[in-house]
């Protein structure tokens, strides 16, 4: 060991020393701490006098109850406090901090050695920090300066100064393993560490080697959305995550961990995740995908296709004659341009088109749709749209009062009256009781009684009538998107054709309709056409709002989470070459975004730098895109990835379980095999998975396997892998330019190898890179 190592091991142990102190002082104050919650929960009543005789008493148990209660929380509070700082604590015995940075600031005649780590530690005054938490405004220094002149920003001003030195360590197990003083060093030597490591089953922080441009998207503090635009493994998802670290740090008096939603792919990936958040000490944020907040919403009326199951015919059923009418579908309704339809299409709703359901009760009609629409069109109409929309709703609940007061005579009441069972019967009884205040005798008046009874059967009978008229469902809102699509509304409002398959696109969306069913494409637009008309649901509890693998969204689906969250900041983090759903063909990057909130709102942020994969994978793969060369690799050495083209399914079978025994004595933790569709992914499963164990991933897969998995490139996004096989890259897989973007995300999900095998013909894609990044074997 070193002098320098020597010395730092000293000051390590005594650090670890004051960690063990702090974890036994917080241990015995846990402890005690649980007991006093536990007590109160046990005695809750024990200590209270519960005497409801006068309202004296009923205030004094009100007053009790409420001091029991507060006393509760507050030792639950420190409880969770306690518990919260005793695991930071005993994670921070394994490496308590990574990076030391030695400051002079201005106008101070000190040196100060500021370490840090993912917590704070302070001595047992509790006023002399030995080590800062990565979040801490001085800890951007670290991040954002080489020794130099330095600036940083408090809550209390900006910062200048001098650092002098900047120190990396590796720690692990309570050792210093290595130290590196990065003025010295070239490079960054942690990071080529990390980087060179295998897969887990989970994906960890980066908080020890945030690079510069990672930091500037963690710490952005400005404007309601910022955009991400990123090369493949670049640190989208990373910086995401750890900036809603940063953000609960940093508001940790106002805002909770459930106040932040993470959109993301699939659930594998948010399984993958998952771990980032609790490894820095920090409760998980809410994670959805789309399609679920889609189930959510329209699943009861609908069978509503997911994405995959969209891309999944998209990439196999080419020869469907329905293909390209649905393409030219899926471009269309994922467009501005139908997005404005729908919007005018509202607008002139207010004037005519309307289609409403006639309200029935026991099979027999109260109002029928033609009233209700006469009532909409010819009254209240210079009222605001959604104010002539409470106006039905509060006649059609007027309608019901009257109808309640007519049924109660009707002899299907008595009927039921008498078929009440003894129980239903005393269920009502006792209920009356409550209500009025009845006594034995007062209810033996045989007419009081029955007209209680009879009122309450009808309007258990109207319940459901009454909250289907609460909540709008008198309008047709299905038979007014359909009626978007007839010919008479396309001529009055779609301003002139020159849509691609205009015609047929709107024959299949009445067909779909029909049939009961909502394509993807049509999901956001028919909530949002329903929103329109029957007002906003939004969500103020969300502060922030990150959309991961952005490029997936159409400007559609961003207007709408805008609508829904409006009390949230926006981050979008995407790659525009990894687009793999046919909606985003056509778009290269965020720029229509900056329309969502205006410019003064808007802020981007570029990421060039590739951490993901090896400097020769990173060298071929740019090469399949274009603009590739902008794309910068990390300086991790590793084999050229190998092309090697067979003539038949057999024989590439025999070569792929051999390459992956090859990789398997390499001891790699994840080998991919990665395919085109579900449909080749099963195949390839079917023909491989006698030769020892591999997991085949499909869209309901909820945890990212180790092993050898066959997945669908469209599911192994956001995901990495140690190693990768791109099971067939022939021409006739990957043939269609459309299908760049998809090969494109499968290739770079590889670490630190990737083979690629063509059956026959390779794609036109390898044609460029084939050159000099590829290795070519034809074994
Ligand atoms: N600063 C960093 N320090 C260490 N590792 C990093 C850093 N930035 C990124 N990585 C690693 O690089 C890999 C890719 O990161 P991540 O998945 O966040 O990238 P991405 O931009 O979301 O990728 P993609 O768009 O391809 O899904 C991960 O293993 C991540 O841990």
């Amino acid at each position: 060991m070193n002098d320098e190592i020597q010395q730092e091991q000293e000051r390590l142990n005594e650090v670890l020393e004051t960690i063990t102190k702090q974890i036994s002082k917080i241990e015995g104050e846990t402890s005690q701490r649980r007991q006093e919650v536990v007590s109160i929960r046990k005695h809750f009543w024990d200590d209270l006098k519960v005497n409801v005789d006068t309202f004296d008493d009923y205030l004094e148990t009100i007053i009790g109850l409420r001091q029991q209660a507060q006393a509760l929380s507050v030792s639950e509070g420190e409880h969770r406090y306690a518990s919260k700082r005793l695991s930071a604590l005993r994670r921070m015995k394994e490496a308590p901090y990574f990076g030391r940075i030695d400051i002079k600031e201005e106008g101070s005649s000190l040196t100060e050695h500021i370490y840090i780590g993912t917590s704070t530690l302070t001595d047992s005054t509790g006023e002399n920090f030995i080590i800062y938490d990565w979040r801490a405004p001085i800890s951007s220094v670290y991040y954002d300066y080489p020794p130099g002149p330095i600036e940083y920003s408090t809550p209390g001003g900006d910062i200048r100064g001098m650092m002098k030195n900047k120190w990396q360590y590796l720690i692990k197990g309570g050792a210093v393993e290595s130290m590196f003083d990065t003025s010295i060093t070239i490079g960054d030597e942690i990071l080529q560490q990390v980087l060179g490591k295998g897969t887990d089953k989970h994906m960890h922080s980066i908080v020890s080697t945030i690079q510069r441009e990672q930091n500037k998207i963690i710490r952005n503090d400005r404007g309601r959305l910022l955009i991400v635009q990123g090369a493949a493994g670049s640190g989208k998802t990373s910086a995401a995550l750890q900036r809603i670290a940063y953000l609960l740090y940093k508001n940790r008096e106002k805002l909770k961990a459930d106040q932040v939603i993470l959109f993301s792919p699939n659930s594998m990936f948010n399984n993958y995740v998952s771990n980032v958040l609790p490894e820095l000490g920090e409760e998980n944020m809410q994670q959805v995908t789309f399609q679920e907040y889609l189930d959510h919403r329209l699943a009861d009326s609908f069978q509503v296709e997911d994405p995959y199951e969209q891309l999944e015919f998209l990439l196999t059923e080419r020869d469907d004659p329905s293909y390209s009418t649905r393409t030219a579908s899926i471009n269309f309704k994922a467009s501005l341009r139908f997005f404005e339809i729908i919007n005018t299409y509202r607008q002139s709703l207010e004037l005519a088109g309307m289609i409403f359901k006639g309200v029935k009760f026991r099979g027999e009609t109260l109002v029928s749709a033609k009233q209700i629409s006469e009532r909409f069109y010819n009254t209240n109409t210079t009222l605001r749209f959604h104010n002539r929309i409470e106006k039905v709703e509060e006649w059609l609940s007027e309608l019901l009062d009257e109808t309640e007061k007519r049924e109660l005579k009707k002899p299907w009441v008595e009927e039921e009256i008498e078929y009440l069972s003894k129980e239903d019967y005393q269920k009502v009884y006792n209920k009356l009781q409550k209500k009025h205040g009845l006594t034995e005798d007062s209810f033996d008046d045989y007419d009081k009684e029955n007209e209680m009874l009879a009122r309450m059967i009808v309007r258990k009978k109207l319940k459901t009538l009454r909250k289907r008229i609460k909540a709008l469902q008198f309008i047709n809102i299905k038979g007014i998107y359909k009626q978007l699509f007839d010919e008479k509304i396309r001529n009055e409002l779609w301003n002139g054709g020159n849509i691609p398959a205009e015609r047929e696109i709107c024959s299949a969306t009445q067909k779909m309709l029909d049939e009961g069913k909502l394509h993807y494409e049509d999901a956001t637009p028919f909530l949002l056409l329903k929103e329109l008309i029957q007002g906003f649901q939004t969500n103020n509890s969300i502060k922030y709002v990150l959309i991961d693998e952005a490029q997936d969204y159409s400007p559609f689906q961003f207007e709408f989470l805008k609508r829904l969250f409006p009390a949230a900041r926006m981050t979008v983090l995407g790659d525009f070459n990894q687009a793999i759903f046919a909606h985003a063909s056509e778009r290269v990057d965020f720029e229509t975004l900056t329309s969502l909130y205006g410019i003064g709102e808007t802020e981007s942020i570029t990421l060039d730098q590739s951490y993901r994969s090896t400097k020769q994978i990173i060298e071929f793969t740019r090469e399949l895109i274009p603009e590739g060369h902008r794309i910068k690799a990390i300086d991790r050495e590793g084999e050229k990835p190998l092309l090697t083209q067979v003539p038949s399914r057999d024989e590439l079978h025999r070569q792929i379980i051999s390459k992956v025994k090859e990789w398997q004595s390499r001891k790699y933790n994840t080998i991919a095999i990665i395919c085109k569709s579900a449909a080749e992914s099963a195949a390839a499963y079917k023909a491989l998975s006698a030769s020892g164990e591999m997991k085949l991933v499909q869209t309901g897969t909820n945890e990212y396997e180790q092993g050898i998995i066959i997945i669908p490139a469209y599911l192994a996004k956001g995901i990495e892998f140690d190693a990768v096989i791109i099971y067939d890259a022939s021409n006739e897989t990957y043939g269609d330019e459309s299908l760049r973007r998809l090969f494109y995300t499968a290739c770079t999900r590889a670490m630190h190898n990737l083979q690629i095998y063509t059956v026959g013909e390779p794609s036109p894609f390898l044609q460029n890179a084939a050159a000099d990044s590829l290795l070519l074997s034809t074994k």
